[in-house]
This record gives structure tokens, C-alpha cells and sequence, in this order.
């Protein structure tokens, strides 16, 4: 069968916002109005159609993005449900990295906030083509032009108004089209399923006609014929426009703005219009990149049903009939029934049942093309961030990176019951999120779970007392500390033991050197001549990595260190990869001691919002937190407080900086980068983990 949708009737967007702007109530709207969800689920009432896991809904924030598919004004929407909280942008970047276009909400109340930014980044990061949609224009204190100001000052971007808000705050009526000079209001009773064209009210006239020149001198300006014409007097029609706005979406050059409140139904579909005007398909965006896994050569695969199938598995979502494997296909034609090989693993995987799902139902196809987000059914061994592929043509597309987390805790079993569940469930949690880590201590035995932020890990211990049923014990939330070393030096260690009969003889010699950031532990051989026999090595790197996953500080991983093997000896008969591996361990050991070992923590950026107030307080507070606060601003009428603190110093905070403002200043805060602990601080952490 052929695809019924051409591949530049496609749009795949996804819907990135903060917290709290309306990513899941416009996306509510969208489903409903585009047909395909029969009741609008509010979601304070905790019946969003998005939010399928019971811990969403109670939480009220999207944990999971879930993919689903719909369609409008004759184009097949996919709509990639982002997540905004803080501790999930690495999820924000999972789904970045496999749409091919974004609808940023703002809450109009707030303009742009922390979080904004942090995936107004990640999209400029991954070239994400955007248009913005300003929401919540009914609430108190909603402002258009702030909003427009803010992309401008706090993202450093360039908006160009397409519409302009007809009334604001509990006025708030529709809106006015600045490209077809028309306003739109809706019809309340119909759940804003009706909306119609009126005059412009005679109040905002003068300001669209402003309005209008600007978004089309902006418009212009991509375009030398229009540019011309232009001067000359003659006014781009509305193809024109509305080519060049697409134009301007696709080359980043600027992002058209404009306006609604999905929660009082207005603004949502000519927000979708825009999707389909402006939002490009598969075809306008470049090829994606991939080694070819036979030639080790670059090469990149088109997106066309010609070419040879590849597909990115990018969200594992645990549901009711096994694991579901959400995947982009990027080029070629998948049916069921086939076996593809994950390029990654290098394992093969059948395609038992694959689905494509809508906003409450799931639909089974026997077939999917380039373009396409599908769920695969039963896949065993696919992991997030796995290319699967046509067997005879591998490929490994781009694949992506996942920061190292920086909170860890110790967790335990109930019974004895819940101990064999736990395994498996973490294990399960670990699939299907990279940035979600299990370890086993090994010293104490006990099982460690290892993320992004506080919030994070408590997600995982609810999802395995609700889903997995595992009753579990949690220990205090931990900071993931890391050992580094500032000094090179050379070590040289010989291992020598007489038992009976036969000995252990291994002699290494190494040169140890700081590594640069971010570099993790890197060993070479220098050995020239056959010192050290090459059957030994793995017995060296074994005994390295034993060193490096556990520091002479306090335990922790080392990293950003190089080691080289640079002499040995051996003997006939004594010498065995055991006997290389003590050496190698005791000699790192002694080696790291002697190179000025330091310890590092994870700094975090902190992003306080306060009124003038408590102003003072968040200050003095950070800063008795080891903050270095890197300056202070002003929005609207409240104070905005940037610093660098360590994570170390930041549990609880939620709690002190609520009862110190009386529940009204808030934060953010995200992983910005690893640095040394001073000593005093060092002492303290070793005497706690020595
Ligand atoms: N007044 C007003 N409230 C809105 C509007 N859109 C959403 N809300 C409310 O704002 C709150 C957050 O909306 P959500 O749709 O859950 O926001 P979200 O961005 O998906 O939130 P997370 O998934 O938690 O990041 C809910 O209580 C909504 O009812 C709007 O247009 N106007």
C-alpha cells in the first residue's frame, strides 16, 4: 500500500513551554478541534487525555512525552508532548532532537520564564524551526507586549507579532490576523469550536495597521523581488506573506508570535493554521546524519520511502501490553512482520505489532513511512537513543548524549518478594531512561539509583510503588561527588608474589596527567618493544577501572584523568593477566594519591523570582550556601536572583525559600558544571564517605 499523506504534508512538532504555561491544555485543545479527542479533559480536574500516568496527574506536570497523531486542514499532524519541568530536560531534548518543529507556549502573565529559556536554548541547539504562542491571555496581569519585549531582551531573538490580542484578562475576546487583516472571535458556548471574522474594533485598528507594516517589513526584507516592490509603493499579497513567514520560520531569521487562552477555548486553531503554514515538513529539513556501519564513513539518509529504512528510537514507555519503543523513521518503509537490526546493540529485533497513537486510542497498522512516529510492540533489547535499521544497509544515525546525573540515593527492598521485583522494575526504568542510572555499591552491597535532581529520583520511587507494586526503603538523597587529580607524575609498581610452587611477578610503570574536562578516564599504551606482553593489557585496564570507579578521596568515580602505560616487566612462568591487574590497581592507586587528588561537585544554576521583600533574605540565604549570586534583575515587580550554588547545599531549599517568602518567591535550577569542593568542605565529605 502506498502512504496516504505526502511527505510534505507532514508536520512533527512538538509543544515546549515551563511549567505550568498550558503545554497540556493546548494540547487538549488541539486534539479536540483537530477531531480526534471527544471530550476536553481538564487538567486540574486530572483528566487530561496527555497525561496517561497516574503521577502526572496527581503532580499535575507531564513527565512523560508521549507522541500522538492527528490531523488538520489536510496535513498529518504528530505532536511531540514535551515535559517542562526542570529535572526532565533531558527529555526536552530527546524529543528536540526527533521533531522537526516547535510551538513554544508562554504564559502571557509571565512572559519568558527559566525554563522557557532552557528549551528556548535546547531548540537553538538542535535548529528546532519555532513559532510562539502566547497563552493565557484571559489571566490577570496577561501582556502581549511584555511578551514580545521578553523574546526580544531575555532570549535575545527576534518576534514578529502575526497577530495581536483583541482585549486582555477577563476581556480578552480573540484576535486580530495581522495577515489577513481580519479579526476572530469565538463562540463560548461551542467550547470554541465556532469562531467567525469581524471588523477590526476601531480601538486596535491603528495599532495592527502598525503592526501589520513591521511583521511586513520583516516579511520584505528576506526577499529582494518583494523588498523591491515594496519600496516601490505595492503591498506584498497574502501568499506572499505568508511564503515569506515560512521562510523566516525555516531559517531561524525571526519567530512569529501570536496569541490565545487554550483554557477558555480562543487562539487554538488558527495556532494550528500556523503549524501548517509556517512549521516545516520532513523534506525542508536536512538529512540526517549517520555512520554507515560497513564503510565507517559518514553518510546521511534522506527523508524519502526510496531510501533504505532507519528509524531513531527515542521514548520506551512502559504500558499495559509490554513496552512500547516511540520511533522516528527517517527514511525507507517499515511493515510488520520484519526484523530489524538496532545498529547499537547489534541485535536484531522483530516487529511483532507496531501502533500509532491518537489521543485516546491506539490505532494497528501493518505499515509506516518516512516521516512517521510509531510504537513498536514487544522490541527486547531497544534502548532510547537506538538506531533500528534495514539488516542489510546498517546505519547508526546521531546519536544522542546524555549528561551524567548528579544526585544518587540508596535504595532497598521491603521483603524479600520485593526484592526480585525491584531488579527487574529498575531495570526497566533504567531502559527507558538514559538519565536514570542503577549501581551497586561495592562495597556495601547496596543497590544505588543515580539522577538528574531531587524530584527526579522521587518520580522513580513512586512509579515503582505504583506501577511495579515494589515496596521500597530510601536513603537520604546524595550528591554525586566526582575525583579529579591537578598534578601529572609518573609511578612505577611491581607486584611480586611467592606461594608454594608457583608466584604472581607483574611490574607496570605509568605516566598519570590531568585530563581535559569532560573527558572521562582515558588509558593508552606507550609500551614500546614487548615490556608488557599485549595479552596482558586487559588485565591492566581491569585493574584501572577498578581505581576509577572508586577514588582515593572518598570513593567516587574519577574522572578527566589519562593514564599510559609507558614500561613493565613480565615473567615466563609468574606473570598472568591476575597478577597485571593488582599491579595495575595498586600502582593507580598510589599514583592518584601522589598527583594532589581533588574532589568535585556539581554546581547548579539557580534562578530565583521574589518580590522586592524578601529580597534581602534570598540573598543572605543563597550565599550562606556557598551561592555566588551572578546578579539581579527586575521583571514586572518582582526581583529575579541568578547564582551558581553547589548541589550539596541545595536539598530542601524548596521548603526554606517557601516559608521565608511566605510561599510567594520560587526557583529553578539546573546542572550547570562540575567544580573543586574547597577543602574544608572535602574534609567534611571524606570523613562521610571514607
Ligand atoms: N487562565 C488560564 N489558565 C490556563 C490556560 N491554559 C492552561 N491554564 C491552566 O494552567 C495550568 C497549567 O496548565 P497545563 O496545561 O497543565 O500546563 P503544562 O505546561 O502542560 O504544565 P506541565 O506539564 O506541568 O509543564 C492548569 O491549571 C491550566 O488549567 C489559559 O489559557 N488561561
Amino acid at each position: 500500500m502506498a502512504r496516504t499523506y505526502a511527505l510534505e504534508d507532514y508536520r512533527n512538532f512538538g509543544i515546549m513551554a515551563h511549567i505550568d504555561a498550558g503545554k497540556t491544555t493546548t494540547t487538549e485543545r488541539v486534539l479536540y478541534y483537530s477531531g480526534k479527542s471527544h471530550k476536553i479533559g481538564e487538567v486540574h480536574e486530572g483528566a487530561a487525555t496527555m497525561d496517561w500516568m497516574e503521577q502526572e496527574q496527581e503532580r499535575g506536570i507531564t513527565i512523560t512525552s508521549a507522541a500522538t497523531t492527528t490531523f488538520w486542514n489536510g496535513k498529518r499532524l504528530n505532536i511531540i508532548d514535551t515535559p517542562g519541568h526542570v529535572d526532565f530536560t533531558i527529555e526536552v531534548e530527546r524529543s528536540l532532537r526527533v521533531l522537526d518543529g516547535a510551538v513554544c507556549v508562554l504564559d502571557s502573565s509571565q512572559g519568558v520564564e527559566p525554563q522557557t529559556e532552557t528549551v528556548w536554548r535546547q531548540g537553538d541547539k538542535y535548529n528546532v524551526p519555532r513559532v510562539v504562542f502566547c497563552n493565557k491571555m484571559d489571566k490577570v496581569g496577561a501582556d502581549f507586549d511584555r511578551c514580545i519585549n521578553d523574546i526580544k531582551v531575555r532570549l535575545g531573538a527576534k518576534p514578529v507579532a502575526i497577530q495581536l490580542p483583541i482585549g486582555a484578562e477577563s476581556d480578552f475576546k480573540g484576535i486580530v490576523d495581522l495577515v489577513r487583516m481580519k479579526g476572530v472571535v469565538w463562540a463560548d458556548e461551542s467550547l470554541g469550536a465556532k469562531f467567525s471574522d469581524v471588523e477590526i474594533p476601531a480601538n486596535l485598528v491603528e495599532k495592527a495597521e502598525a503592526a501589520r507594516i513591521e511583521m511586513i517589513e520583516a516579511c520584505v526584507d528576506l526577499d529582494e523581488t518583494a523588498m523591491e516592490q515594496y519600496l516601490e509603493g505595492e503591498m506584498p499579497d497574502e501568499a506572499t506573506i505568508k511564503r515569506l513567514l515560512r521562510k523566516a520560520v525555516l531559517t531561524g531569521a525571526f519567530y512569529p508570535v501570536m496569541c490565545g487562552s487554550a483554557f477558555k477555548n480562543k487562539g487554538v486553531q488558527p495556532m494550528l493554521d500556523a503549524v501548517v503554514d509556517y512549521l516545516p515538513s520532513p523534506l525542508d529539513r536536512p538529512a540526517i546524519k549517520g555512520i554507515d556501519v560497513k564503510s565507517g564513513e559518514e553518510t546521511d539518509r534522506k527523508s524519502s520511502d526510496a531510501e533504505p529504512l532507519s528509524m531513531l528510537a527515542f521514548k520506551l514507555m512502559d504500558d499495559q501490553y509490554g513496552v512500547l519503543t516511540f520511533c522516528r523513521i527517517y527514511s525507507g518503509r517499515l511493515e510488520k512482520g520484519v526484523t530489524l537490526l538496532n545498529t547499537v546493540r547489534e541485535k536484531n529485533e522483530r516487529v511483532g505489532r507496531m501502533v500509532l497513537m491518537h489521543a485516546n486510542n491506539r490505532e494497528d497498522i501493518t505499515e509506516a513511512f518516512a516521516g512517521d512516529i510509531v510504537a513498536l510492540v514487544g522490541l527486547k533489547d531497544t534502548r532510547t537513543g537506538d538506531t533500528l535499521c534495514d539488516p542489510s544497509k546498517p546505519v547508526i544515525l546521531e546519536k544522542m548524549v546524555f549528561p551524567e546525573p548528579v544526585i544518587e540515593m540508596a535504595i532497598e527492598p521491603k521483603t524479600k518478594t520485593d526484592q526480585e521485583k525491584m531488579g527487574v522494575a529498575l531495570a526497566k526504568l533504567a531502559a527507558e531512561d538514559p538519565s536514570f542510572r542503577v549501581t551497586t555499591d561495592s562495597e556495601s552491597g547496596q543497590t544505588i539509583i543515580k539522577g538528574m535532581g531531587e524530584l527526579h529520583l522521587d518520580i522513580k520511587v513512586d512509579i515503582l510503588k505504583r506501577t511495579h507494586k515494589v515496596e521500597v526503603n530510601v536513603g537520604a538523597p546524595q550528591v554525586a561527588y566526582r575525583e579529579t587529580i591537578r598534578r601529572a607524575t609518573e609511578i612505577d609498581y611491581t607486584h611480586k608474589k611467592q606461594t608454594g610452587g608457583t608466584g604472581q611477578f607483574a611490574r607496570v610503570k605509568f605516566q598519570i596527567e590531568p585530563g581535559e574536562p569532560n573527558t572521562g578516564f582515558h588509558f593508552e599504551s606507550k609500551i614500546i618493544g614487548g615490556s608488557v606482553p599485549k595479552e596482558y593489557f586487559p588485565g591492566v585496564e581491569k585493574g584501572l577501572n577498578s581505581v576509577m570507579t572508586s577514588g582515593p578521596i572518598a570513593g567516587f568515580p574519577v574522572v578527566d584523568v589519562k593514564v599510559a602505560l609507558i614500561d613493565g616487566a613480565y615473567h615466563e612462568v609468574d606473570s598472568s593477566a591476575i597478577a597485571f591487574e593488582i599491579a595495575s590497581r595498586a600502582a593507580l592507586r598510589e599514583g592518584l594519591q601522589k598527583a594532589n587528588p581533588v574532589l568535585l561537585e556539581p554546581i547548579m544554576k539557580v534562578e530565583c523570582v521574589t518580590p522586592e521583600e524578601y529580597l534581602g533574605g534570598v540573598i543572605g540565604d543563597l550565599n550562606s550556601r556557598r551561592g555566588q549570586i551572578a546578579g539581579t534583575d527586575t521583571r514586572g515587580n518582582a526581583q529575579i536572583v541568578n547564582a551558581m550554588v553547589p548541589l550539596a547545599n541545595m536539598f530542601g531549599y524548596v521548603n526554606t525559600l517557601r516559608s521565608m517568602s511566605q510561599g510567594r518567591a520560587s526557583y529553578t535550577m539546573q546542572f550547570d558544571h562540575y567544580e573543586e569542593v574547597p577543602s574544608n568542605v572535602a574534609q567534611e565529605v571524606q570523613k562521610k564517605f571514607a
